[in-house]
């Protein structure tokens, strides 16, 4: 796998509590004594919302929180930009902690830093979609010119050019909650917080948002916390999901983290559902390509590798790891009988390829076929890995898989 960048860190979120109702800090003592939200409730009428909270996220990834009803998952959210203030802890955002900071401030911070996109689009009905749009950057100041490119640019980027003039009741759902996601957009804001944001669409046209989300994403590089129940939502568009249980956070990890090596046994039985060859790909179940022959080799190497490894197939490449194709041993013992000091004449060039992205559903049924190992390719068209059906097998097993350094 490529060398891992040390991701920077763009919220930072330390042992964050919330408890609702009157002198709520008893609450927290409780929870710190290690009493339940169960129990809390029913000695104090207190309700537990969150539960000493720990995490980071990510400058540019889609931060998923994930759960039940009734988790914590929209508190947490909106502690983020304080519309539930926090009971205990520290939030601290490009910096900066949020939590103290005064109405003016927050206020600020809240404007040119956090997008929100709710799930009932919120959008003003008497006005026009570049209106709704440019709301943000009215009441920062902006003039009308300058609002109106942003905005227009905004609506661009959601694919609803045309629809500058029209109003929010000519629109379907879908649109409107375009038009929310370009709203957010147009503010500049570099982090977006989405609360259950495609909930209340159909299911065809959630997932063309879904797909528009990730897409925006890698363009523009927002980092977006995203509030979810639907598991499918958050093993799509999640970089790292995290799991929430009765307030509390109990695993963080990307999806292949949480189904591959679930932390407990709630998790497992949440995501017992899951198509596994959905979620992993390529890079989850390939090994190393070890050993491998450069194409300036001869048989006599080649023959002594496969002897080593006892293996009856050998991937050849060039020194920048470009594929050249696969020897096989009969031919390989056929060319050293024959005295042939070069690989050339006995390389086979149709080897089986798939990318490091390509899901496990589509390498079974080629694995199932093919009679040579699949060379797992990335953008450069170099040689990252090797599918075996063994590899396929251990995966869909659960079992972890072997380190890949290819
Ligand atoms: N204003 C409030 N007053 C009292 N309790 C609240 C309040 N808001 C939330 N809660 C409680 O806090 C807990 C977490 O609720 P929250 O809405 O964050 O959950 P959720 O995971 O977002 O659920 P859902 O998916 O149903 O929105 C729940 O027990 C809820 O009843």
């Amino acid at each position: 796998m490529d060398e891992e960048e040390t991701p920077e860190i763009q919220i930072e979120v330390k042992n964050l509590y919330k408890v609702f109702g009157s002198k709520p800090e008893k609450g927290v003592q409780m929870l710190k004594e290690g009493k339940k939200k169960p129990e809390i409730f029913e000695k104090t009428g207190l309700t537990v919302g969150l539960d000493n909270n720990s995490f980071e996220v990510y400058k540019g990834e889609i931060f998923v929180l994930m759960g039940l009803s009734g988790c914590g998952k929209s508190t947490l959210l909106r502690c983020l930009n304080r519309l539930i203030e926090p009971t205990e802890g520290s939030i601290i955002i490009n910096g900066r902690d949020i939590v103290g900071m005064d109405d003016e401030e927050m206020r600020k911070i809240r404007r040119q830093q956090l997008g929100m996109i709710f799930q009932n689009f919120a959008l003003l009905p008497h006005r026009t979609i570049i209106d709704n749009v440019a709301f943000g950057l009215e009441i920062q100041g902006i003039d009308i010119p300058e609002r109106h490119t942003k905005a227009a640019e905004a609506i661009k980027l959601v694919g609803l050019a045309g629809y500058e003039e029209s109003m929010p009741d000519q629109l379907s759902g879908g649109m409107k909650q375009r038009v929310g996601l370009a709203r957010a957009l147009a503010s500049d804001a570099d982090i977006l917080l989405m609360d259950e944001a495609f909930s209340a669409l159909d299911p065809l046209i959630r997932r063309d948002m879904q797909d528009e989300l990730i897409d925006l994403q890698q363009r523009l590089s927002k980092t977006i916390i995203f509030v979810t129940h639907d598991l499918d939502e958050a093993l799509k568009v999640g970089s790292r999901i995290a799991l929430m249980k009765d307030g509390k956070i109990i695993q963080i990890g990307t999806a292949e983290e949480i189904l591959m090596n679930p932390s407990n046994e709630y998790v497992e039985r949440f995501v017992a559902d899951v198509d596994m060859t959905r979620v992993l790909t390529a890079q989850d179940v390939m090994k190393k390509a070890d050993p491998i022959i450069s194409c300036k080799s001869g048989p006599r190497l080649a023959a002594r590798l496969m002897k080593e490894y006892g293996i009856s197939n050998l991937f050849v490449v060039t020194q920048h790891r470009i594929l050249k194709g696969i020897v096989t041993i009969d031919d390989v013992v056929e060319a050293v009988k024959n005295d042939h000091t070069t690989l050339e004449g006995i390389v086979t060039t149709d080897v089986p390829q798939v990318h490091l992205t390509t899901p496990l559903a589509d390498i079974i049924p080629m694995i199932a076929e093919a009679k040579l190992p699949l060379a797992v390719m990335d953008d450069d068209n170099r040689l990252k890995g090797i599918i075996v059906r063994g590899s396929v097998l251990s995966a869909l097993a659960r079992k972890e898989s072997e380190p890949i350094v290819a």
